[in-house]
């Protein structure tokens, strides 16, 4: 099932996970456009969609096991580890407190290859805490795919800390589909271009 990305775009924003307006982001950050992508588990052509998406940019990249970012990339990061018998781990919020006091959960190795499934990606800081705890573990993480990448300066942040990143959409792209679809007005795609390009994140991150 080949999907065109105009289409994936369109079902995704007809399905809800594109919030418009003045909308508060993490942290207090504000933002004219929302993408949620926690809607899609209610959506199983999507998230089977989306996940044969992620699943194309990993086949480029060799990787021994999968992980993703809690909590929004689980689901993805669960049917890409099925559709490809790839294994997968999961990261835990929190580190358990009791009986086996993991922050990892799942079976791996030293040094193996892991690939980070993500949904979206602002500044990079929560695919970067993930990456920073899978290292810690053992893991090897040089490589991230994710759905969309907002183009707030997220993709330098995380190469200046080892980690190459692709992503299905970025903002410029996703926002011109839906313009092009009729779904968002001129006007609309004119201030998150402008927001984009005021709300940039640096290393500090
Ligand atoms: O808060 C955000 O920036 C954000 C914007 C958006 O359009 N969609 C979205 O899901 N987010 C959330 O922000 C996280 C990414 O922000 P960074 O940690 O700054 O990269 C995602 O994991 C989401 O929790």
């Amino acid at each position: 099932m080949a999907e065109k990305l105009e289409d994936l775009a369109v079902q995704l924003f007809d399905a809800g996970a594109v919030r418009l307006g003045d909308i508060e982001a993490k942290v207090g950050r504000r933002t004219p456009i929302y993408f949620d992508l926690r809607v899609v588990v209610s959506h199983p052509r999507l998230m089977m969609a989306i996940s044969r998406q992620l699943q194309t940019l990993a086949s480029e990249i060799p990787h021994d096991i999968l992980c993703g970012v809690p909590y929004a990339a689980l689901p993805f990061a669960a049917v890409m580890s099925v559709n490809s018998n790839t294994p997968m781990i999961m990261k835990r919020k929190e580190t358990k407190l009791y009986a086996t006091k993991k922050i990892l959960e799942g079976v791996f190795e030293q040094n193996q290859k892991c690939l980070v499934i993500e949904d979206v990606v602002t500044s990079g800081g929560s695919l970067l805490e993930t990456v920073s705890t899978l290292r810690s573990e053992g893991l090897k993480v040089t490589h991230a795919v994710v759905v969309l990448d907002r183009e707030q300066g997220g993709v330098g942040v995380l190469e200046a800390n080892g980690v190459q990143m692709r992503s299905i959409y970025t903002m410029t792209n996703l926002v011109k589909i839906l313009k092009d679809a009729g779904r968002i007005s001129d006007e609309t795609a004119e201030i998150v271009s402008d927001h984009i390009r005021e709300c940039q994140f640096g290393n500090s991150v």
